[in-house]
Parts: structure tokens; C-alpha cells; sequence
């Protein structure tokens, strides 16, 4: 917009101005006591708020739309935008208006945008927003690769917490890795230099691309950002931070501190550290896993804060914000590094055996959102309670340390063999680990006990700081700074003589009218003060004769007149300053309160993760005490152990639960699960995943026992669902989660395959579980439970070592179908289909012609047809040589012999002897030896999809 400073008036060129500079922002530009949108902002605000749109002047020859908000309500449509992505510039007064010659001078003192907020009125509480920006260069196509680098910098604005992380490959993996870690970090805003923008449009995020901002590619310059860190973090060199060597995260780190300086209007002081996240750090978990696990929000996208059953709804019983974000953060960022969990394992059995959880959860309960507390006194906008209620909590420390000192290491040791003894025998490999998980466990022990004393020591009261705080803020201060009353009596003499002057005016008012009653005669002379008037000399008319000649009439009333004399006059003058001097008085030593604490934020911020983790850890030891869950034994050899374990959600919705147990080792990798529907295929799969994750995340588990070995990644692959919006078909999805896997998997993960394949025809499906099955076992040699109702799979035991089936079992009870969700040996003889659709209220008319249809099916089947019935139980014309053979297994010893008796026919004849008759009687012969009783499942169970479907379409 171009400023026509001679035709416009002096207001609209002000706020054209500033406009100028912040052409995608909403500008609020503040006019009294309200902020006024002006032209499109005003029409978006009015759409987005719900507000009056008006017009008021002109512009170009057009009436100049405008909206406006109290400035006082000014939080609650702020936090509405920022909710649905705006961002908002606050162009203040600066100047005063009662001084201000022409327009008082206006500034931008604030952007408000989703990814650097710290005000508590528009933040959630449980919940990190971090801002991220990301640079992603191309580098030279090599040899026909195109390859890149990526480079990550985010910050929690509320918190000072400030990552890196870099990574290259080529462009495909690349980004298929930012997709998963934009997944994990979730940021509520993305900065993108102009030319990443469009590399990245490959992605195919559209959530993620409607939270970018666009700024200039020089921003994410490598050197300016290495100076930029270094002045933020006050050093001369990352080595100390391992950041060295990072330039693409370090250009990235500079783009993401100037847009967060330049949104606050100033440094950003609680920003002193630096952590950088290497590759294998967590236990990689991909966007689709961490829904069908429901760690925080539901398969339906549900968050934990609208009541939904997630795992971290079930856990989340701690008592401050603080440890709510770290305990959602620690589920979605599992350390691969075993000596983390354990460590959490031991506090966790410390704190049970302590009996601590109950009195410091109370104590807890007493605790503010320090950390964001911490983040406002760093920024400067901390509000009075805030310090009140810092000061209340500091306060508590104390308390919470005495009860952590209860937890004596001896009582850990307890714990530990009382785990130990419980783990038992009760599955047959569960001995074979248990002493490597006794040597790892004391390894845990030495830690553990240094985690309580680490926080312990964490807590120690900031006294200094305290004192601070409590010398200066009044016990229960007012709301806002300018309201007065905020700095408590006795820290500052100059204030307190101006409280006394307005405060002792009473007195002196009394004095006073003592003494003019006396002087002047009349006996109902009132000497009061009203805010238009000031201070005045009451007289009813009947005694205006008596008054002497010093008052002066200041105002006349129905019954009365109001004088004031020089002696009230110079007292008034003297009162009323007074109070407005101690509020300025106020507000000066408020502001340098704040300086002052600023010594103090990296201590307030050990002890806001330290009050954190302790309340994680309350929390999940509550959780354990209270559901009678165990401690996980992590160990070095590759298994996945689990004894009696149970769905930690499903477990609290139904009645009564039936336990489960799960026995995978390095010989037993895969578990093929067979069973009817609604039998509990997937909810066992699913506690499998989240016992593993739990026992990783540090948590106990909700099983008598689990020996776990090290993961690196947890797959699932669980449930179909369109995805509409990324334009990809349910069978598109399924496949895509599936490649992700099989590309991704190593002998270290855990696999989750639900049903795989059932999105497209029969045949297709099958060939294709299959494969994937044969990939998983053989190539990849994961930890894997393939759920599957394709009955061919449950042969691949047979040819496969590692593969064992299991089933969910069911009884029919006269028509109908009683589920025992109990997991047993062996594959599953019959699927009930028709029956849980009966259950299901399929009408009966229905059912009925199903069952004809399923008769007729079956009768095909055995004659000609290959499957259809999948459940059917294996017939006897079931080849599983051609599998042997597929899984690279010597032919059978029945395909031998058929070869030998071709050949010995063969060598009876002599073809020269023969009529024509004999011989086509001899290849009669031959053919009868080498055809199949009866076509077999085997082609189906072919990998060349291509070949099944012609098959399939023959057979139709
Ligand atoms: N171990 C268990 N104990 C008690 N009830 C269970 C158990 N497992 C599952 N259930 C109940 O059975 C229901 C169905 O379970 P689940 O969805 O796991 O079945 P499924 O075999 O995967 O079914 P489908 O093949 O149709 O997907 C669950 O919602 C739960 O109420």
C-alpha cells in the first residue's frame, strides 16, 4: 500500500504505515480503550471473530471498513485467532496522549503468531507449541541421485527449550524421515526460506503446510546463524552443545531466533541451552503409529483434552501443567538408550515402596506453571500473580524434598527383587533372559537411585530468589500492575511514604474537621471527597452566614454548600499525587523486580523440569500402585517377553479383562494371529506395542512381567481408513503404511500388521499378506504380529521356523458366538463370520441366505475354485511344497517322487514300437501320474499379483 500523505488524514497514514510492514498480519492497531481493525483485516477479523463490521471515513473514494475489541477482552479473541492460524501485530501507544501534539505516535510492540506464544491466557496448558524452522537444500544431482539436507531448529517459546537436528539422503528418504519428524516435534508454526516451500509441497502435508510462514531465504544464511547462537547462548563455540558441523539446523537456527525475537519485541533471555536430537536416539514411532496407539489423541483424532480414553488421558494424574507436557512428551519420545527407562523404572519402584506418591501428588497440587512462569519474568510480561504464585510454590520445595528423601535406596532394592521373583517361569523363555535382566537391572539400580537424588538435589529452594519475592510482592497482589497494590510495604521507603500520605488522609480529614467545627461554630460542617470535586467543606444552607471569609465556594446544592480552603486545597493537591506518584512509584519498581529476577531463570527452570519429572514420575507410580502393573526388565538380548499382559485402556472400559501373554525371542519372531472378529486380535496386538513403549517410556506396565530387549522402531499397520484429504484411497493408505515398513524395519523393530492386504480383491490381498509375511521373516527379521483372517498364512510356521501361530479363541454357543479373547497355540479353526454379523443384528433373513450361499461357496470350493471360503480348515489337496519351494526351501519329498515315477514311465517306453493309439494311451498315462487330485491354494499364495488376478478373474 503506498501512503498518499496529502489526500489521506494523519490516523489512516499511520496505520498505513504500519500495515506496510506487516502486510500478513492482522494489525491491531490500539485507539483508546479498544483495538481497531482497519479495511481486509477488519472483514477477516469480523468473519474469524464474529464481530461487527462498520465503516468509517473514506479511502480512495471508499468507505474504510473497520472493526474493534476491548482492549480489556483483548485475550480471548487473540487466543480464537491464533487457534485457527492468524497472527496478530499490536501497534500500542507509545506516546501519551494528554502530551501528544497532532497523533499520538503508535508502534508494534508484539507479534502474536501460533508458534511463539507464552501467555497463559492462549496457551494450552498441556501442551507444547513449539516453532520450527526448516531449511531443505538440494545438493548436485550425483550419478543420477538427487540428494539433500535437511536442517531443523525449534523452540518452545514457553519454555526456552531450543533443538536442533539435521539429516541427508536422498530426496525421497529424506522426505519420508521430515515427514515423520514434523510428526513427532508437532510444531504450531513452521518457518520455510521461499525456495523450501515448494520442494517441500512434495511432502503431501497439507496440515503441515497450512502452519508455514515464509521468510526470506537469506534468514537461513549458516554464518549469521552461527553468530546468532552464539550471542544467544553467551559462547564462543556449539562444540559444547555437539551442535559443530550442523550448518543447515545452525542457518535454521538463525532464521527461527530472529522471526521469535522479532515477534516479542525483544531478546529472548530464558534461551540459554541447546540440545541437538541425533537420528537414533528415540524409538521411531511414524505419525500413523502414534494414532493407532492412541498415545494422545484417537484413532478419530480426539485429543486427550476433550475427555478421550488415550493413553495419556489414562496416565496423566499429574497435579501441575508441567509434568502433564513432559509425561505426553515422554510418550511420544521413547530413548532407545535402556539405562533412561530403567532409571525412571527404579525412581518409579522407589517411590511405591516409599509409599510417597500420595503425599507429594498433594503437595505437587500446590504448584504453578513455573516453567512458563519463568518464560513471562525472562520476556518481561509477567504478571503479578504470576510472582505470587512462584513464590507460593518455591515455597514448597522444601516438602517435596523431605518426601523424596523418604524413598531410601534400600526400599528400591525391595522393589527389585519382589519384580524378580515375580517374573517366574511362567513362559518357557522367559528364563532364558531373566539373568542377563538381573545384570542389567542392578546396572538400573545405581542409576535409579540417582534420579530421585538428582532431582532431589534439583529442588534445593532458590533462597535468594525467594526472598526476592517475598520482600517485594504483596501477599496477595491485585491483577495488573496498574490497579497499585502490588508491591508489598516495607521494600521500598519512597512508596510506602506515598501510600502513608494517601492512606493517613483519613486522620488528617478528621483533624481537620474538628478543627473548622470549632472555628467556624457549626456544629454539622463535614469536610468529605468526591472524585469530580476533590476534597470540600460541606455547610447546609442554614449555616452558610457562619463561614468565614478564607472558604471558597466550590460548588452549590439543593440543601448546601461545598467550599474548599487553602489548607484543604494544598493537602489535596498533595493526597491526590501522592497515590498517583506510589502507582508510578509501583509500576517502576515492578519492572525492575522483573531485571532483577532475571539472575535467577536458569535456576527457576532446573526446578520447573526437575518439579516435572517428579511429577511424571508421582504419576506413573500412582498409576502403577493403583492398577497393579509391574516393573518392565530391559535387557540386552532380542526379545519381547510379556506375562499376563493386558490392554492398559481397554483394561478400564470393560468388566473383566482377560490377560495375555506374548513370547517372542530371537527364534520366535513373528506370531500369526488368527480368530474371529471381535475376538481381540488387535487389542492384544496393540498392548504388545504399548507394554513395549510404556516399558521404554520409563513407566512400569500393566503386566505380572516383561522382559523386553532393545527396539528401535514400532510399526503399525493396524485398521483401514480413507485418507480423502491427501487424496489417497483406503487400499492406497494401506499400502503405503506397509511400504514405509518394509522399508524401514530392522531385527530391531516391532511390527504391527492387522489384516493387511484385505483392502483389495481376494486373491491380490492374499498374494500380497503373503509377501509381505515372507519380506518380514526373511529380510527384515522383525519382531512382528500379523493379524490375518487369509487362513493360508497360518502354513507358514510350517515352512518358517521363526513364524508361530497363535489364536484368539471363541465358542459357539447354540447360534450364537462367546468370545474368550484369550490368546492359544495353534491357528484358528473356523472365522464366525456369520455369526458376529448375527450378533451384530444382521437381520435373520439375511444371515440365512448368507449361510445357503456360504454352503454353496464351500462346495465350489473343494471341487474347483481356489479359497473362497479363508477359513475353511486346510483341505486336503493343500499344497505346501510350492510354498517351501517360494520360501527358497528343497522340493518336498512328495514332489520328489512324483518326478520319479514321470521318469520311470518314461524310460518303459520306446517310442519307435508304438501305434499311434499306444501312444496317446502312454501320454493319457502321463498326464493322469503329473495332474493335482484337484487345483490348489497354492497359486494363490503365489507372489506375482498379476497372475492371481488373471487366475481370479478365470475363476469368477
Ligand atoms: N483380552 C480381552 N479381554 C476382554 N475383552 C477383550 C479382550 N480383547 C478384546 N476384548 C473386547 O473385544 C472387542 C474386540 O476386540 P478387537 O477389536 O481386538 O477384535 P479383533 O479380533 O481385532 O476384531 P476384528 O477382526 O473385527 O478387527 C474389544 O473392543 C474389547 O471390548
Amino acid at each position: 500500500m503506498t501512503v498518499e500523505k496529502q489526500k489521506i488524514s494523519p490516523g489512516t497514514a499511520q496505520y498505513l504505515n504500519i500495515k506496510a510492514d506487516y502486510p500478513t498480519t492482522l494489525v491491531f492497531f490500539r485507539m483508546g480503550d479498544f483495538y481497531e481493525l482497519f479495511f481486509e483485516d477488519a472483514e477477516k477479523a469480523s468473519r474469524l471473530l464474529g464481530i461487527t463490521l462498520t465503516a468509517r471515513g473514506t479511502y480512495n473514494g471508499a468507505p474504510i471498513k473497520m472493526c474493534g475489541i476491548p482492549y480489556h477482552a483483548a485475550d480471548q479473541y487473540l487466543a480464537k485467532l491464533v487457534k485457527v492460524g492468524e497472527s496478530v501485530a499490536l501497534a500500542e501507544q507509545i506516546g501519551d496522549p494528554a502530551t501528544s501534539k497532532g497523533i499520538v505516535e503508535r508502534k508494534v510492540v508484539r507479534v502474536i503468531t501460533p508458534g511463539t506464544l507464552s501467555d497463559s491466557n492462549l496457551l494450552p496448558e498441556k501442551l507444547e507449541q513449539p516453532l520450527l524452522a526448516l531449511s531443505l537444500t538440494q545438493h548436485k544431482q550425483h550419478k543420477q541421485r538427487q540428494t539433500g539436507t535437511v536442517g531443523l531448529a525449534w523452540l518452545s517459546m514457553a519454555s526456552g527449550a531450543l533443538k536442533l537436528m539435521e539429516f541427508s539422503g536422498e530426496i525421497k528418504s529424506i522426505n519420508l524421515r521430515l515427514k515423520q519428524e514434523l510428526e513427532r516435534i508437532a510444531a504450531a508454526e513452521v518457518l520455510m526460506g521461499e525456495l523450501a516451500g515448494p520442494l517441500l509441497n512434495t511432502l503431501q502435508e497439507p496440515t503441515f503446510l497450512n502452519k508455514s510462514t515464509t521468510v526470506p531465504d537469506w534468514h537461513f544464511d549458516i554464518p549469521a546463524g552461527e553468530k546468532a547462537l552464539h550471542l544467544q547462548l553467551s559462547v564462543s563455540t556449539l562444540s559444547g552443545f555437539g551442535a559443530e558441523g550442523l550448518s543447515a539446523a545452525v542457518g535454521a537456527a538463525g532464521a527461527l531466533l530472529r522471526y521469535a525475537q522479532s515477534t516479542q519485541g525483544k531478546g529472548l533471555q530464558h534461551v540459554r541451552a541447546l540440545t541437538v536430537e541425533t537420528e537414533n536416539e528415540f524409538i521411531g514411532l511414524d505419525g500413523a503409529t502414534r494414532r493407532n496407539l492412541e498415545l494422545t489423541e484417537t484413532i478419530r483424532g480426539e485429543d486427550s483434552a476433550s475427555g478421550a480414553p488415550t493413553l495419556f488421558s489414562l496416565l496423566d494424574h499429574c497435579r501441575t501443567a508441567m509434568g502433564s507436557r513432559l509425561l505426553r512428551h515422554w510418550l511420544h519420545h521413547a530413548k532407545r538408550a535402556q539405562s533412561v527407562a530403567q532409571g525412571r523404572h527404579a525412581a518409579i519402584g522407589a517411590l511405591i515402596a516409599a509409599d510417597a506418591g500420595s503425599a507429594l501428588s498433594s503437595t505437587l497440587a500446590a504448584i504453578p506453571d513455573i516453567e512458563r512462569i519463568t518464560t513471562r519474568i525472562a520476556l518481561l510480561s509477567a504478571r503479578p500473580r504470576d510472582l505470587a504464585g512462584l513464590r507460593d510454590g518455591l515455597q514448597q520445595l522444601d516438602a517435596i524434598r523431605a518426601d523424596i528423601a523418604l524413598c531410601s535406596t534400600a526400599s528400591i532394592n525391595d522393589i527389585a527383587l519382589d519384580e524378580e521373583n515375580n517374573a517366574g517361569s511362567h513362559l518357557v523363555r522367559f528364563n532364558e533372559v531373566s539373568a542377563a535382566a538381573i545384570a542389567h537391572t542392578d546396572v538400573a539400580q545405581a542409576d535409579n537411585a540417582s534420579l530421585l537424588r538428582t532431582l532431589r538435589h534439583a529442588l534445593t529452594t532458590p533462597v535468594v530468589c525467594l526472598t526476592l519475592i517475598q520482600r517485594a510482592i504483596a501477599s496477595e497482589p491485585a491483577t495488573m500492575v496498574r490497579d497499585g497494590g502490588v508491591i508489598a510495604h516495607g521494600y521500598d521507603a519512597e512508596l510506602d511514604e506515598l501510600r502513608g500520605l494517601s492512606e493517613n488522609a483519613g486522620q488528617f480529614l478528621i483533624d481537620l474537621e474538628t478543627r473548622e467545627r470549632a472555628r467556624t461554630g457549626i456544629t454539622n460542617l463535614r469536610v468529605e471527597y468526591n472524585k469530580v470535586h476533590g476534597f470540600y467543606i460541606e455547610v447546609t444552607h442554614g449555616q452558610t452566614d457562619k463561614v468565614p471569609d478564607d472558604y471558597r465556594r466550590r460548588q452549590t446544592l439543593k440543601n448546601a454548600e461545598r467550599y474548599i480552603t487553602p489548607e484543604l486545597k494544598a493537602f489535596e493537591d498533595k493526597a491526590l499525587s501522592a497515590q498517583e506518584r506510589a502507582l508510578i512509584r509501583e509500576k517502576v519498581l515492578y519492572e525492575q523486580l522483573l531485571l532483577d529476577l532475571a539472575p535467577h531463570i536458569q535456576t527457576l527452570q532446573s526446578i520447573a523440569q526437575a518439579l516435572a519429572q517428579i511429577d511424571t514420575l508421582v504419576a506413573l507410580a500412582l498409576h502403577a500402585a493403583r492398577n497393579d502393573w509391574r516393573a518392565p526388565q530391559l535387557v540386552a538380548e532380542p526379545a519381547i517377553q510379556i506375562q499376563q499382559g493386558r490392554h492398559p485402556v481397554v483394561e478400564k472400559q470393560i468388566e473383566h479383562f482377560i490377560a495375555n501373554d506374548c513370547a517372542l525371542s530371537a527364534e520366535h519372531k513373528l506370531l500369526l494371529i488368527t480368530g474371529p472378529n471381535m475376538g481381540g486380535k488387535s487389542t492384544f496386538m496393540r498392548q504388545v506395542a504399548l507394554i513395549t513403549l510404556l516399558a521404554y517410556v520409563g513407566s512400569y506396565v500393566p503386566a505380572t512381567g516383561a522382559i523386553i530387549g532393545p527396539i528401535d522402531r514400532i510399526f503399525t499397520r493396524i485398521g483401514a481408513a480413507d485418507d480423502l484429504a491427501g487424496g489417497r484411497s483406503t487400499f492406497m493408505v494401506e499400502m503405503t503404511e506397509s511400504a514405509a515398513i518394509l522399508n524401514g524395519a530392522t531385527e530391531n523393530s516391532l511390527v504391527l500388521m492387522d489384516e493387511v492386504g484385505r483392502g483389495t480383491s481376494t486373491f491380490d490381498g492374499l498374494a500380497l499378506a503373503w509377501a509381505i509375511a515372507k519380506q518380514l521373516i526373511e529380510v527384515t527379521r522383525s519382531f512382528t504380529l500379523f493379524a490375518t483372517h487369509y487362513f493360508e498364512l497360518t502354513q507358514l510356521p510350517d515352512i518358517h521356523a521363526s513364524a508361530t501361530n497363535v489364536h484368539l479363541s471363541a465358542v459357539e454357543h447354540k447360534d450364537s458366538i462367546v468370545f474368550l479373547h484369550a490368546v492359544q497355540p495353534g491357528p484358528a479353526s473356523q472365522s464366525y463370520g456369520l455369526q458376529v454379523a448375527q450378533l451384530a443384528g444382521v437381520p435373520a433373513a439375511v444371515i440365512k441366505a448368507a449361510r445357503k450361499h456360504l454352503a454353496l461357496l464351500e462346495s465350489q470350493s473343494v471341487q474347483a475354485t481356489p479359497q473362497f471360503d479363508l477359513f475353511a480348515p486346510p483341505s486336503a489337496h493343500y499344497d505346501a511344497s510350492q510354498e517351501k519351494a517360494d520360501f527358497g526351501a528343497n522340493a518336498s519329498p512328495e514332489t520328489s517322487t512324483l518326478a520319479s515315477e514321470l521318469v520311470e514311465a518314461l524310460a518303459l517306453i520306446d517310442p519307435d514300437t508304438l501305434t499311434p493309439r499306444e501312444a496317446l494311451e502312454h501320454l493319457y498315462h502321463l498326464k493322469q501320474l503329473s495332474l493335482p487330485p484337484a487345483p490348489t491354494i497354492t497359486e494363490a499364495a503365489v507372489p506375482a499379483t498379476k497372475a492371481l488376478s488373471v487366475t481370479a478373474a478365470k475363476a469368477a
